[in-house]
């Protein structure tokens, strides 16, 4: 099965661990955005993003997704929170293929995320606030660039997949 599709949505949306479960189960590639510019530029983005700051962050991210993106046939990408902040990256995605918005309330994302050390927008004395300033300047973003928005709210992984697999009309409806 050949599906070319992308994840967007804030920190803690689960745009990782969905893709990699969705791949899996449809047996395409998967890539992370993230974890493929750790490995081209061998550091963890917290610490790069910290070094060289957010706009040299910014420039890296848009050259990784215009070189993951030309990768052709069957591939889940799961991009960074911040991948659709630039016009000319939603339009990467949206050529690219099918982008999904993995959705859900800024108070349900800090839970998920609320431990995790990796994410450096979020190192900050109250990442509730964060993620609401965040949320505010880029759902519109993730509106504008997806075609669908799946909402993750409680819901498990596998559900998730399951309710992506149905919007690319891979999987029949439930009875
Ligand atoms: N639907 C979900 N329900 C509960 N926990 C989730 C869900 N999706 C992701 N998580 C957890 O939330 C955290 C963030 O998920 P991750 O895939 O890294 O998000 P993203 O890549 O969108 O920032 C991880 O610990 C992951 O296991
Ligand atoms: O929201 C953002 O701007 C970012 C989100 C991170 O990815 P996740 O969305 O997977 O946390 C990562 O790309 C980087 O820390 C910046
Ligand atoms: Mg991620």
């Amino acid at each position: 099965m050949q599906i070319r599709c992308a994840l967007v949505g804030m920190p803690g949306a689960g745009k990782s661990t969905v893709g990699q479960r969705l791949a899996d189960r449809v047996g395409v590639p998967f890539i992370d955005l993230d974890q493929w510019l750790e490995q081209a530029i061998g550091s963890s983005i917290r610490s790069y993003f910290e070094a060289q700051g957010e706009e040299r962050f910014r420039d890296l991210e848009s050259q990784g997704l215009a070189e993951v993106a030309r990768q052709p046939g069957g591939l889940v990408l799961a991009t960074g929170g911040g991948a659709v902040l630039r016009a000319p990256n939603r339009a990467v995605l949206r050529q690219f293929g099918h982008v999904l918005y993995l959705w859900a309330m800024p108070e349900d994302l800090y839970q998920r995320v609320k431990h995790d050390q990796t994410r450096p927008l979020l190192q900050t004395d109250d990442p509730l606030r964060r993620l609401r300033q965040l949320y505010a300047e880029r759902d519109p973003l993730y509106r504008a660039t997806a075609r669908c928005v799946i909402q993750t709210g409680q819901a498990a992984v596998g559900t998730l997949v399951d309710c992506i697999m149905r919007q690319l009309e891979l999987a029949p409806p439930p009875p």
